[in-house]
């Protein structure tokens, strides 16, 4: 047994696409002529995941990660290369993929137990426990086409991961539950991440991404352009997006305001600023001011540790100070119902312009929110000098020699 789950050598992916559904035919029927283009999707992967490794696949829409994922799986054959996997893959793939839609819930785990090995009275012990996981009640028995999305990834975590695998792959799935879910798929992939398996991570949240992972890999245009620990290549990949949503300025890169209705925790009601030293409610601040944000939230349910995180934006969106107390270590003890928690800014530093605040809530391990709201409250610098350029202040000296 070597030390890789997976080992990808030199491998490529092209598609054929036709221009329409005619083309596909007249192929088939005069095999000496080609109505098809090609399309390269991945090109010369070489990648090695050793076993026990948590590792985020990271790239925009398009770059290739599914495609990826569909080899190592082998639901795909690459065009060049090989794709060598040691142990049992369990794949949560995009909403969409797996189950038979015309089957119950309940066929549908037997039959994914039976693709993975399972004899029917060994799903049979399985099978309460995945009907206990995801908690979808009488719907188990009812066709999987009638399900929400929500539901359906519930099954697909719960028969995914009960199924004891060595190598479990997640494909945007998290994204798609509530939160009560979500805290218990996070868990449960810890569980799985303590006991030494591996896992392959798919996801758009950046920010899941760094807290889950071990390594990181950025797919760009079918190859690999950047990989290693995910505190350096994360921020990379996010300076790439924003620079991309920039220059396409069209797109907002605000994050929308979310809280789950389904399950609902945590509830922000209010931001203000406020005078460092008074404590009065403010809205002008001066460049070297410093400034208190509080929020006041309340606790609907209880759970045992939540995150809270303050970001600072510009007129222009762009991201100016985002902070969380998970990051700098700090505990906020949940109480039942109303609180209100300050933030300390000691030195604003920040040239005159409109600044906006975005709150959030997440569970412990900052990765699912329990309530976000973006343009919370807003504050202006003002000076009455003309001081420089830019957004930020920066503490400096001139010297010359
Ligand atoms: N069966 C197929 N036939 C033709 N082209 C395909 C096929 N499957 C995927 N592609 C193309 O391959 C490219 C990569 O797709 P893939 O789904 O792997 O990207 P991705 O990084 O997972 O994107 P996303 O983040 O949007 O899920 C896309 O341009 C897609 O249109």
């Amino acid at each position: 047994m070597n030390n890789y789950a997976v080992e990808l050598s030199n491998v490529g992916k092209e598609f054929q696409t036709y221009a329409n559904p005619i083309n596909r035919l007249k192929e088939l029927l005069f095999e000496d002529r080609e109505y098809s283009e090609k399309f390269t999707v991945l090109k010369n992967v070489n990648l090695r995941i050793p076993r026990g490794q948590t590792i985020g696949l990271i790239g925009e829409n398009g770059s290739g990660k599914s495609t990826l994922l569909q080899l190592i799986c082998g639901i795909l054959k690459p065009t060049t290369g090989v794709v060598s996997v040691e142990g049992k893959i369990s794949a949560l793939l995009e909403l969409g993929a797996g189950f038979n839609p015309e089957f119950t819930g309940r066929e549908n785990v037997y039959m994914n137990g039976a693709i993975q090995g399972f004899t029917r009275a060994e799903m049979d012990v399985r099978m309460p426990i995945i009907e206990g996981f995801a908690e979808i009640g009488e719907f188990i028995d009812k066709p999987v086409k009638t399900y929400s999305s929500g539901m359906y990834v519930r099954l697909a975590f719960a028969s995914a991961i009960n199924v004891n695998p060595d190598i479990l792959i997640v494909d945007e799935a998290l994204a798609v539950g509530d939160l009560y879910f979500q805290l218990k798929c996070i868990e449960k992939i810890k569980e799985f991440k303590e006991s030494g398996k591996t896992i392959i991570y798919v996801s758009h949240d950046t920010y899941s991404v760094k807290n889950i992972c071990d390594y990181v890999v950025w797919i760009k245009e079918g190859n690999i352009f950047e990989q290693g620990d995910p505190v350096q290549v994360v921020p990379h990949f996010e300076d790439y997006m924003k620079l991309k949503k920039d220059i396409n300025s069209n797109v907002s890169n605000k994050t929308e305001s979310t809280s789950t209705s389904e399950e609902l925790m945590l509830k922000i009601v209010e931001t203000n600023c406020y005078e460092y030293k008074t404590r009065n409610v403010k809205q002008q601040f001066e460049v070297n001011d410093s400034m208190t944000i509080s929020v006041n939230y309340e606790l609907l349910k209880s759970v045992d540790e939540i995150v809270a995180g303050v970001a600072i934006f510009g007129a222009d969106g762009s991201s100016i100070c985002g902070l969380n107390t998970k990051l700098d270590s700090i505990t906020i003890k949940p109480n039942l119902g109303e609180n209100e928690l300050f933030i300390h800014y000691s030195d604003l530093n920040l040239f005159p312009g409109t600044y906006t605040i975005h709150v959030g809530f997440f569970e412990r391990e900052a990765v699912g929110r329990m309530d976000y709201k973006a343009d919370t409250g807003s504050f202006n610098i003002i000076s009455s000098s003309y001081k420089g350029e830019g957004v930020v202040l920066l503490k400096h000296e001139w010297e010359v020699k």
